[in-house]
């Protein structure tokens, strides 16, 4: 199948696919680590969630801890524990206006077109959910935001259904969205999560925006650089 018009359910990822890579990595990734050295010495302060995710980790070294979570960042690692973290992090973030999501036009409008639209990102479902609510609007000049979270059936994580390069996650998530596999299409950045989804019989799409990383194989995948035709 060629097309995206034959699904009646769409599993989106995030990064490289419905905003750019560019975001996680100059935005977040960045606002994330201005924050680590505070958030690591208010750990003893309390029993906020941030305290006993860090206590997760298993690290009493204050200095160790730290160096811990700025390696998993700068090496991209989808560690769980940090995933959650940083989902709590970005919170403050956004629901202070300092960051926005700029969420491709097109995908926006595809997230509104389509019934069932469903969300599978490394990133946690809290991280996932704060994006979608705080969305830079391209059709307007102010600094408004969009929230598309009510246009969003679902969200999926590495907690929540497993690593998106085993094709047990997506059999997992078709379980609990309660649909044969004949009937959604996966779109990512990533070819190895593409061969992953194809393993348990979802259909797969190649997402090719600005900035992603050369995908050598990408003849093997039909490739949208866009979402205007599905
Ligand atoms: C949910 S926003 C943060 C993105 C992130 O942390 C990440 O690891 C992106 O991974 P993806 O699976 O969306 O490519
Ligand atoms: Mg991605």
């Amino acid at each position: 199948m060629t097309t995206g018009g034959a699904y009646s359910t769409y599993l989106l990822d995030i990064e490289g696919t419905v905003c750019p890579i560019s975001f996680v990595k100059e935005t977040l990734f960045p606002y994330f680590t201005e924050q680590v050295s505070q958030l690591v010495l208010q750990q003893d302060s309390g029993d906020s969630p941030i305290s006993e995710i860090l206590l997760q980790f298993h690290i009493e070294d204050k200095q160790q801890l730290q160096a811990h979570i700025l390696e998993l960042v700068a090496n991209d690692v989808k560690d769980p524990i940090l995933k959650q973290l940083q989902g709590y992090v970005w919170a403050q973030g956004y629901e202070t206006g300092q960051i926005k999501a700029p969420v491709y036009a097109d995908a926006i409008d595809f997230i509104k077109r389509k019934d069932r639209v469903f969300i599978y990102s490394s990133g946690s479902v809290k991280a996932q959910k704060l994006l979608f609510g705080y969305v830079l609007d391209p059709n307007v000049l102010t600094h408004d935001s969009l929230d598309l979270n009510a246009n969003i059936n679902g969200y999926f994580d590495i907690n929540t259904s497993g690593k998106k390069t085993e094709a047990q996650s997506y059999a997992n998530i078709l379980q609990d969205i309660g649909v044969g596999a004949g009937e959604v299409l996966f779109l990512s950045d990533n070819p190895l999560e593409l061969d992953a989804a194809a393993a348990v019989g979802m259909a797969t799409g190649l997402a090719v925006r600005p900035g992603n990383a050369h995908v050598p194989d990408a003849q093997k995948y039909q490739v949208y650089k866009n979402f205007e035709d599905l």
